[in-house]
C-alpha cells in the first residue's frame, strides 16, 4: 500500500472539508506534535468542528529541534492523520476510525521562526495549547541570540512580547495558555517560568503587568491513554482495509477526561462541554490531579522501568504477568491510596477502573514509551508518595522502594559514540533510555565511579541534589535492599 492520507487520497467531500480547515483563521497555536495531543485535545477540536462549534484551525510546531519527522510527515499528509479509538465504552466494545483534519499549518518553528512569530501577532490567535513532557515545561536559563528560541516556556516569553508589542498592550489580545503537562498546577508552572524570562531579558515592565492582568494560564489535568502508532501488522491491516498509509496513525482509548480549573463561561471560546465531551470547568483542580497522577501515572511509571527490566514489552502483558501484575495493583491499592486524602471507596473505584484500562485488549501501551523522562516523571508521581512515608516515620513499603531500584537500574545507561545512552535489561537485551542528556550524562558518572557496587551507585544518585531537586539519601536503604530482590531475578519466573 503506497498511496498516503494526504488530498489525493480523498473524495469530493473529504477534499471540501480539508479545503474548509485550510482556509479557516488560526485561532489555536499547538506546541506539540506528540501522540497525546493528536489522541485528545486534536480529537476534541475535531468533535467541536463536526459539530458546527468551531470555525478555527490549528498551526501545529514541535517544541524541540528534534521533533522535525513528524512535523514533516503532518505537512506531508496536509495536516490530517487517523485516530482510531478501541476499548470498551459503557460496556460496549467500541472500535471507531476517525481523519482528525483541524490543522491549517505544520512547521518548524526553528528553521521557520519569522513565521511562528507572525503567527504570534495575528489577531485572531486566542488560545495556545501544548504538551512537551515534563521535561519539557521547564524554566532553564537561555540568552537571546535573534533566532529562535530553543525551550518551549521562553518561546511563549517571547511571543507573547511580539505580541504585546504588535497590539501596543491591548488588553483584549491577550491569549489563553493551556499546558497539558502532567505538572501539578502547569498553568502556574509555565506562568511562572514566562516571568523569568521575560525578567531575564529585561522585557518592561508594563509587559509584566499585561502578562499578568491580560492573559490566561490555566492549570488543567487530562486523562487518556493514547498509546499512538499501533503494532506494525495492525496498522498494515488497516491500511490494506482503508487503501491508504497513515504515517501518523494514532490510537487512543475511549475513555477521556480533561478538568480544566477555570470557569464554564469559557465554553464561549472552546465549547468543549457543548461538543459532548467529558470536560470538567472546575474551581479546583487538586482532587482529580492527585488521583490520578498518584494513581495511574503513578502505576504507569513503576511499572516502566521494571518491566523493561524484565524484557516485558507492554503494559497490558506486565498487569498479565502472575507476579508484577498482582504487585502492581498491591503497590496501588496499600501502599498509594491509603496516602491520599480522599474516600477510600472513590480511590479505591478509580484504582479498579485504571486497572481495567491497562488490561484494554486493543491498545498495546509500551513499557518504552511510558519510560520516557523517567526521572522527571518519578519524581512528580511517585516521589512524593515516598515521602509521605519517609516524612511520617512509617517503614517505605517494599514494593515502592523496588520501584525506585528498578528505575535506577534501568538508568545504568552508557553513553555510546552516536550520543545515544543505553542500558541491558537482566537479562542482557539492550535497550534505549530517553531523557534530559545532563542528567543521563550524571547517572552514568555515579554508576562508572561506583565500579560494581551497586549501593555505592545507588547512593550517589539518591544523594545528588542537581538530579532530584534535594537529597533522597533517606530512602538509600530500602533501596538497596530491592535493589538485591531485582538483581536475583525474584518475580521474573
Ligand atoms: N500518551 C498518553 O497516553 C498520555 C496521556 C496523558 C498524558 N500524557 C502526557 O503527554 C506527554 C507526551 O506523551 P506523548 O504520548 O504525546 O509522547 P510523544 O513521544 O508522542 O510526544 C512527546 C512530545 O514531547 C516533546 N518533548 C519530549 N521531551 C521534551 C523536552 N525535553 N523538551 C521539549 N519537548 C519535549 C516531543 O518533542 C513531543 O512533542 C507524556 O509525558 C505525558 O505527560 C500522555
Ligand atoms: O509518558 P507519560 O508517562 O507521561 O505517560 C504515560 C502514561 O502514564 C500516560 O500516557 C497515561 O496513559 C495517561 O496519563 C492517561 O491519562
Amino acid at each position: 500500500m503506497s498511496l498516503l492520507l494526504n488530498r489525493a487520497a480523498l473524495d469530493e467531500r473529504g477534499r471540501g472539508r480539508l479545503d474548509e480547515v485550510q482556509g479557516a483563521p488560526v485561532t489555536i497555536l499547538q506546541i506539540g506534535e506528540g501522540n497525546f495531543l493528536r489522541g485528545f485535545t486534536d480529537w476534541m477540536i475535531q468533535a467541536c468542528r463536526n459539530q458546527g462549534l468551531f470555525s478555527g484551525s490549528i498551526a501545529v510546531v514541535q517544541p524541540r529541534p528534534s521533533g522535525r519527522a513528524k512535523i514533516e510527515k503532518l505537512a506531508a499528509q496536509d495536516g490530517m492523520y487517523t485516530l482510531v479509538t478501541q476499548g470498551l465504552e459503557n460496556g460496549q466494545e467500541v472500535c471507531r476510525k476517525e481523519t482528525i483534519g483541524v490543522f491549517s499549518q505544520a512547521f518548524d518553528p526553528y528553521s521557520e521562526w519569522k513565521r511562528l512569530l507572525e503567527l504570534a501577532a495575528s489577531p485572531e490567535l486566542r488560545i495556545v495549547i501544548s504538551n512537551t513532557t515534563e521535561a519539557g515545561l521547564v524554566y532553564r536559563p537561555e540568552k537571546l541570540t535573534g533566532g529562535p528560541i530553543q525551550s518551549y516556556p521562553g518561546k511563549i516569553a517571547y511571543l507573547l512580547y511580539e505580541r504585546y508589542k504588535t497590539f501596543l498592550g491591548d488588553p483584549e489580545k491577550g491569549l489563553i495558555l493551556l499546558p497539558c503537562e502532567l505538572l501539578e498546577r502547569n498553568g502556574d508552572v509555565l506562568k511562572a517560568a514566562v516571568l523569568q524570562y521575560s525578567k531575564d531579558w529585561k522585557f518592561p515592565a508594563a509587559f509584566h503587568d499585561w502578562i499578568k492582568q491580560h492573559n490566561r494560564f490555566l492549570s488543567s489535568l487530562v486523562d487518556r491513554i493514547v498509546p499512538g502508532y499501533p503494532e506494525e501488522a495492525q496498522a498494515e491491516a488497516w491500511f490494506h482495509e482503508w487503501g491508504y498509509r497513515d504515517e501518523l496513525l494514532c490510537t487512543a482509548e475511549p475513555y477521556h477526561l480533561w478538568a480544566i480549573e477555570a470557569e464554564p463561561e469559557l465554553e464561549a471560546i472552546l465549547p468543549l462541554r457543548k461538543a459532548g465531551l467529558n470536560v470538567h470547568w472546575t474551581d479546583d483542580l487538586k482532587p482529580f490531579q492527585q488521583q490520578k497522577v498518584r494513581i495511574l501515572n503513578g502505576a504507569h511509571t513503576w511499572m516502566a522501568p521494571l518491566g523493561i527490566l524484565h524484557d516485558i514489552e507492554h503494559v497490558r502483558a506486565f498487569m498479565e504477568h502472575p507476579e508484577f501484575g498482582a504487585a502492581v495493583r498491591e503497590t496501588v491499592w496499600r501502599d498509594i491510596l491509603p496516602t491520599l486524602p480522599y474516600g477510600e471507596n472513590e480511590l479505591k473505584t478509580y484504582a479498579d477502573s485504571v486497572f481495567d484500562r491497562f488490561g484494554n485488549p486493543y491498545i498495546r501501551h509500551r513499557l518504552a514509551d511510558i519510560a520516557m523522562n523517567s526521572m522527571g516523571k518519578f519524581s512528580v508521581r511517585l516521589m512524593p508518595t515516598l515521602a509521605h512515608y519517609a516524612e511520617s516515620g512509617e517503614a517505605i513499603p517494599a514494593r515502592l522502594a523496588l520501584g525506585l531500584a528498578a528505575l535506577l537500574r534501568y538508568y545504568k545507561v552508557t553513553k555510546g559514540s552516536d550520543g545515544e545512552f543505553t542500558g541491558t535489561s537482566l537479562k542482557g537485551i539492550r535497550y534505549v533510555v530517553r531523557d534530559d542528556s545532563n542528567a543521563l550524562d550524571r547517572i552514568a558518572g555515579h554508576w562508572q565511579a561506583a565500579g560494581a557496587s551497586n549501593a555505592d551507585a545507588i547512593g550517589a544518585i539518591l544523594a545528588d541534589k542537581e538530579l532530584w531537586g534535594s537529597s533522597w539519601s533517606g530512602l538509600a536503604e530500602s533501596v538497596i535492599v530491592q535493589s538485591e530482590v531485582l538483581e536475583r531475578g525474584e518475580g521474573n519466573e
